[in-house]
């Protein structure tokens, strides 16, 4: 076996299962499971198949359906726990049975009531036993961390004698701190007779928030499989995440060899992470935190003027890694109070606006009082911006009237007359809607249809009297428009949005000819 490949333990069908809340269905877990293959774990544990007939099938049906990761499910020390994880993977091409038992004071003598030897036994019948389903046996001295170092050497060379070929030390309830666990694994690698003929396994959870330091660290003392968790799902603060083990060993490579050779490597495909993360957050309901690393909705946004600056001139100024290794589109500028002016240029330069210096500076002197008030400032908003402070749009088409009949039963009519160039037309049409029959008018009488890209409207005052303001995105040969309409009546508004982005194409058609992707 290689020393230098880490095994990616998937523990989010079973453990991340446990998290209050977090409860799957089968064919979610199914579908679940096969994205884990496609991500390339190397191990699913796909259910507890005793603890319920939903469990037993969900197990079953992984193991029967979900092509390339090992199957396995868990089991007490236990013949009935272990018979049913042998039926339940009986159809896997690849299967393993995980059995534990705690092996701390505390557990061994409030949870189990039975004394260290008795455990030992238990342990090692349950190897035999699962050994009679399967070749591939994982062990866990449950609690691991709080057990005394002597009892586990004791217990696990009893097991490798019995047939494991899994080793896995679980820090159960998350008390060990990084270096404390890389010693035990260095010290449980060091001393436990036959330990080399088994890869060891790191099964750390997030009580104090050093679930993946301590993972890490036992990778660096000779762990060469890690069980974690899509999301760092899991019991209570949840198992070591998943996303990040990968990265960080996927980043960082070559600081975990021992013995120098040329770096640790995985099987997993890094592209599929961003894809998993998002299903399983789905399926489960729980929401990843923005700032959470590796896949949180900030983990490749950049605000700040001085850190946009860096990326735009160099991108590892401020990434250690791309966001496209994790199978995400780009990185994300965000612009708000913190942007600087490079920042607001690019934006402004990828919209396709062409600004002189001056018109830059008094665009961003308006760019930051309005970042003062939003939290967030949006393409449409720049557009807007540049429209207002910057360029002056001669009104070719100018909407004079609008009527629009609409209700329930009704088919939406509208009429409208635009005065265009100094004459006026009049047209009418229907639609699925008001604004959908206006804008078909509005076309109709101009002649022009340019493809509607993006509606929006928002109260931009509040009360009776609210303004509301509707914001358009149109396409004509390639080139996208944006136009604004403010007016108590929202029709009204859309309309005069539509109009005003009709404006802004034909100013850039005369002006510019042929241009870049977006226009005034
Ligand atoms: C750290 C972990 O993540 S461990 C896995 C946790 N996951 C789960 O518990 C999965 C969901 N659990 C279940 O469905 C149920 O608890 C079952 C089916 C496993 C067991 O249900 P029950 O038989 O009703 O027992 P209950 O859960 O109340 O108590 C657990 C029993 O198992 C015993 N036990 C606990 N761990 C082990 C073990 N590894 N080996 C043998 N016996 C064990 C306990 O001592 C207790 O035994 P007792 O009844 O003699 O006191
Ligand atoms: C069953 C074992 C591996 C476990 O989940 C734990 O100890 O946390
Ligand atoms: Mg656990």
């Amino acid at each position: 076996m290689p020393d230098d490949k880490v095994f990616i333990f998937d523990t989010t069908l079973r453990d991340g299962e446990q998290s209050p809340g977090a409860s799957l269905s089968i064919p979610q877990k199914l579908e679940i499971a096969q994205q884990l293959a496609t991500l390339g774990v190397d191990i699913i544990e796909a259910g507890f198949p005793v603890s319920s007939p939903a469990q037993f099938e969900a197990t079953r049906l992984v193991a029967e359906q979900v092509q390339g990761p090992v199957i396995t499910g868990l089991a007490r020390a236990k013949d009935v726990d272990i018979e049913a994880a042998g039926k339940a993977l009986a159809p896997a091409a690849n299967k393993r049975i995980h059995t534990f038992i705690a092996t701390s004071p505390i557990h061994m003598k409030h949870k189990l009531n039975k004394p260290p030897a008795e455990v030992v036994k238990m342990a090692v019948a349950a190897v035999q036993c699962a050994r009679q389903f399967v070749d591939d046996v994982e062990f866990s001295p449950e609690d691991a961390g709080r057990s005394e170092v002597p009892f586990l050497i004791e217990i696990l060379a009893a097991v490798i004698e019995a047939g494991a070929t899994t080793l896995n030390i679980p820090d159960t309830v998350g008390y060990m701190l990084p270096y404390e666990y890389g010693q035990l694994i260095a010290t449980l690698k060091r001393d436990v007779p036959g330990i080399d003929r088994c890869v060891i396994s790191t099964h750390c959870h997030n009580d104090l928030g050093v679930a993946v330091a301590n993972s890490l660290a036992g990778v660096q003392n000779g762990a060469r499989q890690v069980e974690c968790a899509v999301n760092g799902l899991g019991e209570r603060a949840g198992n070591a995440a998943l996303e990040e083990i990968v990265m960080a060993i996927h980043t960082r490579a070559n600081f975990f060899t021992d013995g120098g050779s040329g770096g640790l490597t995985m099987n997993i495909n890094t592209k599929e992470i961003y894809r998993t993360s998002q299903l399983v957050s789905q399926l489960t309901g729980f929401v990843i935190q923005p700032n959470k690393a590796i896949v949180g909705a900030n983990a490749f946004a950049h605000e700040s003027g001085i850190h946009v600056d860096g990326i735009l001139k160099e991108r590892s100024t401020y990434e250690i890694m791309t966001p496209e290794t994790i199978g995400l589109g780009g990185s994300r500028m965000v612009l708000g109070r913190h942007t600087g002016r490079h920042g607001f240029a690019d934006r402004c330069r990828q919209l396709g606006y062409k600004l002189k210096d001056a018109e830059l500076e008094q665009a961003y002197a308006r760019f930051l009082e309005i970042a003062d008030k939003k939290k967030e400032v949006f393409d449409e908003d720049v557009a807007a911006i540049i429209n207002d402070e910057v360029r002056v749009v001669s009104q070719v088409y100018e909407l004079k009237y609008l009527h629009v009949a609409s209700g329930t039963g009704t088919l939406p009519t509208a009429s409208v007359r635009i005065r265009i160039a100094g004459q006026e037309r009049q047209a009418a049409a229907c639609g699925d809607g008001p604004v959908d029959a206006a804008y078909e008018a509005i076309r109709e009488a101009t002649g022009l249809s340019p493809k509607l890209e993006n509606y929006s409207i928002r109260a931009v005052t509040g009360g009776k009297e609210a303004m509301g303001e509707a914001t358009v995105r149109i396409i004509d040969a390639g080139r996208t428009f944006i136009g604004r309409g403010a007016s108590t009546d929202i029709i009204e508004a859309s309309a005069k949005a539509y109009v005003d982005a009709i404006n802004r194409m034909t100013a850039a058609q005369e002006t510019n000819g042929p241009g870049p992707k977006a226009e005034l």
